[in-house]
């Protein structure tokens, strides 16, 4: 196991990519005596001999090969050593090999990530982070891998221990409120644009995302399958698809479209329903666009039609996809769908399956006065034994 205390454990920490410098890590009782096998810094000072906190430049070599490397290396701690080596690939690969040849455990940088976390959730929170869609839920999720929602649920916990059990409910509902937010920070939002032919779905979705992805055409019928293109909205991943304008149609490749389009509209987050201001119809709306759950009213090509009033609401709004008016109050009202309440820094989130689900299942327990079964619930959230990097 690599994060079994006793071993001593190597991962290259950087991506297995071209780059400038490549790390290496290495932790456990043997990492500064197995380095000095291999490296004789300049000064000729061993590893173990020198300060913790020092970084010493020298040569990196095996005994049994001919040529070796210049680096530096780091002693991080009595049992922690850092080797930046050249970028990319071999260089750090080779070190790994003769780490390992000296008895070291090879993992993975996810393994070395988990086996330093705090508690399973700050692990979690920590290897997400690469992917996170945009900058601002990278920054949710450092709050998470800096113990945001481990604190809460240790929170939880004491009001269990203390017989509180209407707080902890509450503090639990409190924390779900947060749930589909959590899951779309790795995951973009899904924004939906739809309407009959011709009504401009496409220029709007051109507009909105700043460059022309959409073929647009004066002749209904232009789409025929989902697009997508993703971008962020006011620091949110928001992934937009234009669908084929929604009527009846014998063409067969349309009506594929058209199928296609309308299971767009079950997986959305918003559905942006378009409406033409030079042709308002309403009521011959299809079907599948009435009643939407999640769904803004867009009438569109509002500066062909300067006469037409449009009552001022959060459900129906007004655009033009060539002049651009009414996209910043478009852009608004679909985040203000997605995220009604933005999180405060440092708000605990909940941000995957396995959280959520442990969180509803002890919301439950509490519900049917089972306590132990509640705390052991949130206290096996906290292990770190629960979850496995292994795949990673
Ligand atoms: N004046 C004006 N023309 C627009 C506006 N939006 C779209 N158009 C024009 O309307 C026509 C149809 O636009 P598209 O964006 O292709 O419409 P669509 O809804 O994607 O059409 P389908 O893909 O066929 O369903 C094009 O000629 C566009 O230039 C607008 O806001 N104002
Ligand atoms: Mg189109």
């Amino acid at each position: 196991m690599p994060n079994d205390r006793n071993k001593t454990f190597a991962a290259v920490l950087t991506p297995p990519a071209r780059g400038a410098i490549a790390t290496v890590g290495v932790r456990g009782k043997s990492a500064v005596a197995w380095s000095d096998r291999f490296f004789t810094s300049l000064s000729k000072k061993r590893l173990s001999e020198v300060e913790v906190g020092r970084v010493l430049v020298g040569h990196w070599q095996a005994p049994d090969e001919d040529l070796g490397e210049e680096l530096v290396v780091a002693k991080l701690g009595s049992d922690r050593v850092e080797i930046h080596c050249h970028g990319g690939v071999q260089a750090s690969r080779r070190i790994v090999r003769h780490l390992e040849s000296a008895g070291c455990e090879i993992g993975s940088w996810q393994q070395w990530i988990s086996g330093e976390a705090a508690d399973a959730i700050s692990s979690e929170a920590e290897l997400l982070i690469p992917e996170a869609a945009t900058e601002l839920a990278a920054l949710h999720l450092l709050d998470q891998a800096q113990g945001a929602l481990s604190q809460a649920i240790v929170t939880i916990i004491e009001a269990i221990d203390d017989s509180n059990f209407e707080i902890a409910q509450r503090r639990i509902k409190e924390l779900v409120r947060f749930s589909k937010f959590g899951l779309h920070l790795t995951r973009p939002w899904s924004v939906v644009l739809a309407g009959p032919p011709n009504v401009g779905k496409s220029s709007l979705l051109n507009k909105m995302i700043g460059y022309d992805r959409a073929i647009v055409l004066d002749m209904p019928g232009t789409t025929r399958d989902v697009l997508h293109a993703t971008t962020a909205l006011d620091g949110w991943p928001v992934q937009f698809s234009d669908t084929a304008g929604i009527r009846l149609s014998d063409d067969e490749l349309e009506q594929a479209g058209i199928t296609k389009a309308k299971a767009a509209l079950e997986k959305a987050d918003v559905v942006l329903v378009l409406h033409d201001a030079t042709n308002l119809r309403p009521h011959e709306l299809d079907e599948s666009l009435k009643q939407l759950p999640s769904a803004l009213h867009v009438v569109n090509k509002i500066d062909l039609a300067a006469e037409l009033k449009i009552p001022d609401s959060s459900e129906m709004l007004s655009t033009s996809a060539v002049t651009g008016q009414g996209v910043p109050q478009l852009i608004s009202a679909i985040v203000k769908h997605l995220v009604p309440i933005p999180p405060q820094v440092g708000q605990a989130i909940p941000f995957n399956k396995r959280q959520i689900e442990h969180l509803s299942d002890t919301l439950r327990l509490l519900q049917g006065q089972q306590a132990d079964a509640a705390r052991h619930k949130l206290n096996d959230l906290l292990s770190r034994t629960t979850i496995s990097h292994d795949n990673a």
